[in-house]
């Protein structure tokens, strides 16, 4: 099940089957790879050569420095900023009880946006009540305009973009992102300084005590040392900020859309989450704390098989660092080597009826000795994806807000979702879905005929 075709004159290979993947490929011959494909080219300039575009050892380098600050103990941290912005979303979706379908594709989305700003750059941008903020335009306008020059060979030349229309509105959303990013460190850099300051006042008089801060990816960017205990650079620090708004805000929001648009055609599984929130929960309106999404077993297993269906990142592209053997192919190194979840996850013999959604297909005892490559949302190997454990935080968390309060419907076929594979699998035409009061299970129950 493999493919091989070329891009210009570079050999490229396309993985579609997890046979022939082993721990050895992913650890020896892809993760020294690139993201070198097309598309993450356009994204350099707003991201430059942080964690997701570097190479070799100072891809090495950063991921060592980078990897402390997605900690258990500090994600744990980022539960109370999630709870927060879950409770903004379903304020603002009580509008739509026992009402028409609408569309709940943007306000789950600018959910995930304030969650990120806040959990990467301490920074509270409000988007879900502030929609028209120049920054938040700025980020769609980015999304938008990398999309498009994807698919528009013409746009291709970086001496000619600046040329066109795009080009130009491309410089513009890139300048008012940088510079925001450039504030909020700038802000950033002089709180932390003032806080040493403080402490040390405090240490010196013992009167006072220090307000405690939230803490941000950006707090332990601007602490962060190499193995020579060398700090980033205020240029390094925004690329790793502006990755993580990029690759932590559109993935959690495809990812949490497909999640609600699943149960929503399946009310069966949508009861059972409920019926687990309510053991969980009971009536208590509490925030929902890690201890709880420990216990939230059957939704882990709803998050795991909405992503299988519907994978975020639906494929990613690296360059092999040496030469290495998939399924009996020889791979010369420097072939563009295309992984596609979306098809690896659908493979029959691993997932029968593979179109279905059945979460209990991630049950411990349904999962035991399945190849370990068969299900790869987040990649695999030492390159995979760093904010893994914080997306399945979240979505957990917000997903448990949103289903204590709702009961979700819907009536679009999958058809008429408008499934597009760019950089995130989008649906185009939006998830359409209607609310209702939440009742308790038995009562949910008898008023569904179960
Ligand atoms: C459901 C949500 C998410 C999915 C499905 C996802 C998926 C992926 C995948 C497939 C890759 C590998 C891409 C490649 O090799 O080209 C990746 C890399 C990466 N992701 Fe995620 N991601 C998600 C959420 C996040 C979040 C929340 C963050 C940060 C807060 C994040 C940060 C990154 C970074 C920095 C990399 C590059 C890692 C490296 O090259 O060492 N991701 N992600």
């Amino acid at each position: 099940m493999y493919e091989k075709c070329y891009k210009s004159l570079e050999p490229l290979f396309t993985v579609i089957s997890k046979d022939g993947l082993t721990k050895t490929t992913w650890s020896t011959a892809l993760p020294q790879a690139i993201n070198c494909f097309l598309f993450d080219e356009f994204f350099l300039y707003l991201i430059s050569k942080s964690l997701f575009c570097s190479t070799g050892d100072k891809w090495r380098s950063r991921r060592k420095m980078i990897t402390p600050t997605f900690h258990f103990t500090i994600l744990a941290d980022f539960l109370e900023v999630m709870n927060e912005q879950a409770n903004i979303l379903v304020d603002n979706l009580e509008k739509h009880v026992d009402k028409e379908p609408f569309d709940c594709f943007l306000d789950i989305a600018l959910c995930a946006l304030d969650i990120i700003c806040e959990t990467a750059m301490g920074k509270n941008v409000g988007a879900q009540n502030n929609r028209d903020s120049e920054y938040v335009h700025a980020i769609y306008k980015m999304s938008d305009l990398i999309h498009h020059r994807q698919k528009s060979p013409w746009l291709w030349s970086n001496l000619m973009y600046p040329m066109f229309q795009e080009g130009r509105e491309h410089t513009r959303s890139l300048k008012i992102l940088h510079s925001f990013t450039d504030n909020v460190i700038a802000e950033k850099a002089r709180e932390v300084e003032n806080d040493t300051q403080q402490k040390d006042d405090f240490d010196d008089n013992c009167e006072q005590s220090v307000p405690k801060r939230r803490r941000a990816f950006l707090d332990m960017l601007l602490s962060t040392t190499d193995d020579e205990g060398n700090k980033l650079s205020y240029m390094d620090i925004r690329e790793e900020v502006d990755t993580f708004m990029f690759e932590g805000h559109d993935t959690t929001a495809a990812a949490m859309n497909w999640a609600i648009y699943l149960l929503g055609c399946h009310p069966e599984a949508q009861k059972k989450v409920h019926r687990e929130l309510d053991e969980v929960f009971g009536n208590c309106d509490r925030p929902v704390t890690m201890d709880d999404l420990k216990k939230l077993r059957y939704l882990e297993c709803v998050v795991k098989e909405a992503l299988r269906l519907f994978p975020s990142v639906p494929f990613f592209a690296r360059k092999t660092s040496e030469d290495c053997h998939i399924r009996g192919f020889k791979i010369p190194k420097a072939t563009e080597v295309i992984v596609v979840p979306y098809v690896l996850h659908r493979e029959p013999e691993i997932f029968p009826d593979p179109e279905e959604f059945r979460p209990e297909r991630f049950f411990p005892e349904n999962s035991k000795g399945r190849h370990p490559y068969a299900y790869v949302p987040f990649s695999a190997g030492p390159r995979n994806c760093i904010g893994q454990r914080f997306a399945q935080m979240e979505e957990k968390a917000v997903l448990a807000i949103i289903l204590r309060r709702f009961w979700v419907e819907t009536s679009q076929e999958r058809e008429g979702l408008g499934l597009v594979g760019e950089l995130i699998l989008r649906p185009n035409k939006g998830i359409w879905i209607q609310l209702k009061r939440r009742e308790c299970v038995s009562e949910e129950e008898s008023s569904q005929g179960f």
